[in-house]
């Protein structure tokens, strides 16, 4: 059995922890079979190969009669860069047990766990469900509502160096004054209507115009403000991915290869993903 999870790409600017896109790097989870402990075969760094692993911990905290597993992982998704490899690796767990405890879960009952397990629903969210998506906890439960896919390429930019999400929320302040919390709601409303009435001029203004965290976490991530004004050449819109370093540029397809170029010669060398979203979620294949 093979469990196939997409990245995600959280916030969109306003959309802080609510607003997410599934995008197309993906966690692969391949289950061997049997084993007398836990053991987990990945290159991905100084992960845990064993019952340590975030996606055998969430599995277990499922389902924490799962027999020891024999496990294969690999991905393409850089981890602590914002492109939700902790999500990815929630879903995959949650999904893990389901299959292996035949918990009949639907999705919707996996966000709910997963938004549990996260905090928030934006990661795991469109990493269960596909897509572009909002939602929030109300009365300590989650709901999550699709919205159209933007019909754009998704550039994303990934720096050389991480930045982990805790890391990246401890420099936001504890609090916002009343009326600069009333407008950054108010941003994020807009933003929202403008997604579900594919307004996509407005999209791109509004993405642009957070204030819940972006101009926090400018001083962790510099290329953010130069990326953006290259976009701008380009007809594109620039925001934070999830919590950083990644900075994802919404672009029409016509222009990407230009706006790659631009930022080449502006000196920016890092890695450079061309992504498009992702529209199934967590897929498994029982072959
Ligand atoms: N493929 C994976 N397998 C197991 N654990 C993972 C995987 N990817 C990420 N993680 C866990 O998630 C942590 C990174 O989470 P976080 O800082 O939120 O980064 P990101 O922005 O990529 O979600 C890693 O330190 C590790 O504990
Ligand atoms: N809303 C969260 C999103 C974190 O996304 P990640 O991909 O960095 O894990 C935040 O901005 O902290």
């Amino acid at each position: 059995m093979k469990i196939k999870v997409p990245a995600s790409s959280a916030n969109l600017g306003p959309g802080f922890d609510s607003i997410g896109l599934a995008v197309s790097l993906y966690l692969t989870v391949t289950v061997k079979g049997a084993a007398k402990e836990w053991q987990i075969d990945h290159q991905l760094g100084d992960l845990p190969h064993d019952k340590h692993n975030m996606i055998v911990q969430t599995a277990l905290q499922v389902a924490p009669q799962l027999s020891h597993q024999h496990l294969e992982v690999s991905s393409d998704i850089p981890v602590t860069h914002g492109l939700g490899s902790s999500s990815s690796a929630i879903v995959a767990g949650i999904e893990l047990a389901n299959q292996l405890a035949n918990l009949k879960l639907t999705k919707a009952a996996m966000v709910e766990i997963a938004s549990q397990i996260e905090g928030h629903s934006d990661n795991v969210a469109p990493a269960i469900l596909g897509g572009l998506v909002v939602g929030t906890n109300i009365d300590q439960h989650f709901d999550a509502v699709e919205a159209p896919l933007p019909p754009y390429d998704f550039v994303a930019y990934i720096p050389a160096y991480s930045l982990a999400t805790k890391k990246a929320r401890a420099v936001l302040p504890r609090q916002l004054d009343y009326h600069s919390a009333i407008h950054a709601s108010a941003v994020a409303n807009t933003l929202v209507a403008a997604l579900f009435k594919q307004d996509y001029s407005l999209v791109s203004e509004l993405m642009e115009a957070d204030n819940f965290h972006e101009q926090y976490r400018a001083q962790l991530v510099p290329e953010l403000m130069p990326i953006r004004q290259v976009g701008h050449v380009y007809g594109a819109t620039t925001y934070l991915s999830g919590a950083g370093p990644t900075v994802m540029t919404m672009i029409t397809p016509d222009k990407t290869v230009a706006f790659i170029e631009a930022l080449r010669k502006k000196g920016l060398s890092d890695r450079i993903e061309v992504l498009h979203p992702d529209r199934n979620g967590v897929v498994v294949d029982d072959q």
